[in-house]
């Protein structure tokens, strides 16, 4: 596995590879990396010849500095993982790299980039489309794998890709969860036993609502599911939702082609986010 710190050192490894027609993925990710992460890997190698992974934390998505700085970077660990999945690349670029100089940087996403996450992490989506913008800059692959997890981002890089007219294929991976339920993710490693046990409320409430979907109207199903919640110390509810799984509007109808069910809480001091879609 080869490992690049600069664009330049990354395109001259690609060139050839792309001159001889092979087809590149790219798996763009921040590192701390679990089988989630893998699982996109995997199936970056089912859709392409040469799988190049991404890990660089990136400063412009973070609105919350807390968290920009104490997110986890095991890099060691990271890059055993990659080689044990056979990964061919890693880019991992220092923020020099990818800002070498101060930028702006505004595009128009659609109403929804100001809906959910948007509203609770305000411009964060400007700054995920920045990087992502500049990783497939970088990589110029044919396909891109993202994670369902991250619902909303899929949305906001496929509008993206409209907006740049840029000829990559976005594949949306299944949420890898732990055993209980709980949805792998980076953040999960501050959780502490006590905040670990109440974590898995957020899954339990999507599934409440996938399993209960006949029984009860939308509000119903959102105000029980948001029931749960009550009473459990140190978990704070940011929003609980149903929603339209292209707008990400709240859903009017039981009958609308899309829906998606999508939680964010803090759990103790980690914020996390979970999804489920009905249908
Ligand atoms: N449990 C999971 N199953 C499938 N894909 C995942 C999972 N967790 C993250 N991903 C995907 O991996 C990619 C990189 O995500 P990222 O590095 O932010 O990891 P993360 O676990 O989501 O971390 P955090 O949520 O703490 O930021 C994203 O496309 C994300 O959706
Ligand atoms: C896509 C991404 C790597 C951009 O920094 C990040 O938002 C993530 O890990 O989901
Ligand atoms: N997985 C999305 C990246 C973030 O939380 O900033």
């Amino acid at each position: 596995m080869e490992i690049f710190k600069t664009k330049t050192a990354l395109r001259a490894f690609l060139e050839p590879l792309k001159a001889s027609g092979l087809k590149i993925a790219l798996v763009p990710t921040m590192g701390a990396l679990h089988n989630g992460h893998i699982s996109l890997i995997k199936l970056a190698q089912q859709n392409a010849d040469v799988i190049i992974c991404s890990i660089f934390v990136n400063p412009t998505q973070f609105t919350d500095p807390k968290d920009l700085e104490k997110y986890p970077r095991p890099i060691e660990h990271d890059l055993a993982m990659l080689e044990e999945a056979g990964c061919n690349g890693v880019f991992m670029p220092d923020v020099k790299e990818m800002y070498p100089e101060k930028e702006d940087w505004h595009i128009d996403l659609g109403k929804a980039e100001f809906l959910l996450e948007g509203e609770f992490r305000r411009g964060h989506y400007q700054g995920v489309t920045q990087i992502v913008n500049k990783l497939f800059d970088a990589v110029k692959p044919d396909v891109a794998m993202f994670g369902q997890k991250d619902f909303q981002q899929v949305l906001m890089i496929k509008n993206m890709l409209k907006h740049f007219n840029l000829p990559i294929t976005i594949i949306t991976c299944p949420i890898i969860r732990e055993e209980d339920g709980l949805a792998m993710s980076s953040r999960n490693i501050h959780l502490s036993e006590k905040d670990r046990k109440n974590a898995l409320v957020l899954s339990k409430s999507l599934q409440f609502v996938i399993d209960h979907f006949n029984e009860y109207s939308l509000s119903q199903l959102e105000e029980k599911a948001e029931a749960l919640y009550a009473g459990i110390e140190g978990v704070e509810l940011d929003y609980f939702t149903i929603a339209n799984g292209e707008t990400l509007e709240p859903a009017k109808s039981k009958e609308e082609g899309n829906l998606v069910a999508l939680v964010a809480a803090k759990v103790g001091t980690t914020r996390l986010i979970d999804n489920m879609i009905i249908k």
